[in-house]
């Protein structure tokens, strides 16, 4: 067992339930949380709708109070924080219920900067470039001086994470921030907020659905499922021990091969070639109901060579030159 270092560590949840105060009984969500957020990690955040991951990162970023329990932030308690104060230490991203106004999304990425501002009214040259800064690294610029009520709801999401990012914190907690965003988009916040830990050595947690996304970028997994401790794991740790699995209950998807689970047909085929041409003539084949086995009569072999084609080889060979063909060819034969 290798030894921690707590110089490491941004932020740290003790003993910490997390929930709401109603009339007669407290709504607990979640309860026994133990975590740390080291400095320079990505974590996402993950676990099932309704679990509680706003609650507890609303709870961690001070918006709401914990039930009972402690988050403990450049070693001080955050109960004895001032707002100013964690305001320079943290930022939070929600995506929900912004209300901006009249503003401009320049404005709303330069609120970014009042925690600085101190007695001063205006901007120092500093904070004006932080605002030009984050808006280029959010790449938000071509509709910065749009009304934020004008902006689409992708594009007040990335305006959000600039103002996130001007504030320019030590920590920064986002709440799904990829919702609304196209898949480039999604891969792009997403290797900016990567790269932000690799240089800035910011610790960023977000939680997030995107399970293909978070096993790719993320440092570290937190787990959150009903019945269950908060989990925190290196990611493919927690695919190869089951643990997400059990958090997400899955059903018809198989994490390990990180394939929805196919109806084999009966029918098999044997398949040779290689790389990407390979994955996905094997993906093909599988979703359309076919075994990949070397005991076949079929073998396919993908020529990935100047023309990609597939031959199959069978009493007589028979060449095709898209995947379509060659399913369609396959589905005419006696298996
Ligand atoms: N203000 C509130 N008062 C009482 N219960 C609430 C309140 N807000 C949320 N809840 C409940 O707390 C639980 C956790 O909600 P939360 O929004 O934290 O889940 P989540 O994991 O973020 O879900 P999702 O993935 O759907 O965003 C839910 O059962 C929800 O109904």
């Amino acid at each position: 067992m290798i030894e921690e270092d707590h110089n490491d560590i941004a932020l740290s949840i003790r003993d910490l339930a997390v929930g709401y105060r109603t009339g007669k009984q407290d709504l607990v969500i979640l309860k026994n949380i133990n975590l740390d957020l080291k400095h320079g990690e990505l974590v996402c955040f993950m676990g099932p709708n309704g679990v509680g991951k706003s609650t507890l990162l609303r709870t961690m970023a001070g918006v709401q109070n914990p039930l009972s329990g402690k988050v403990i932030i450049d070693h001080m308690d955050l109960s004895a924080i001032s707002t100013a104060e964690l305001s320079t230490k943290m930022s939070l991203v929600l995506t929900d219920g912004i209300n901006a106004g009249n503003m401009t999304g320049r404005e709303l990425v330069g609120l970014g900067r009042y925690p600085y501002l101190g007695w001063r009214v205006d901007f120092s040259n500093n904070d004006l470039q932080k605002i030009e800064e984050s808006i280029a690294l959010a790449r938000v610029s071509a509709y910065a001086d749009k009304k934020v009520h004008e902006l689409s709801d992708g594009q007040l999401q990335k305006m959000m994470i600039a103002r996130a990012l001007c504030q320019d914190t030590p920590v920064m907690i986002l709440d799904e921030p990829t919702a609304h965003l196209d898949l480039n988009n999604r891969v792009a916040i997403i290797n900016l907020l990567k790269d932000l830990t690799r240089k800035t050595g910011k610790s960023i947690l977000i939680a997030t659905h995107e399970l293909d996304l978070a096993l790719q970028s993320a440092d570290r997994l937190w787990l959150a499922g009903h019945h269950v401790p908060v989990l925190s794991g290196f990611p493919e740790d927690m695919v190869l021990n089951g643990a997400i699995d059990k958090v997400f209950e899955l059903k018809g998807f198989d994490l390990r091969t990180g394939q929805l689970k196919k109806k084999s047909l009966g029918k098999k085929v044997s398949l040779q070639g290689s790389g990407y041409q390979l994955l996905w003539t094997k993906n093909a084949l599988e979703r359309n109901g076919y075994e990949i086995s070397n005991e076949s009569e079929y073998g396919i072999v993908v020529n990935a060579s100047k023309n990609l084609s597939w031959e199959v080889k069978h009493k007589g060979n028979v060449v095709t030159n898209t995947l379509e063909e060659l399913i369609n060819y396959l589905n005419t034969q006696q298996f």
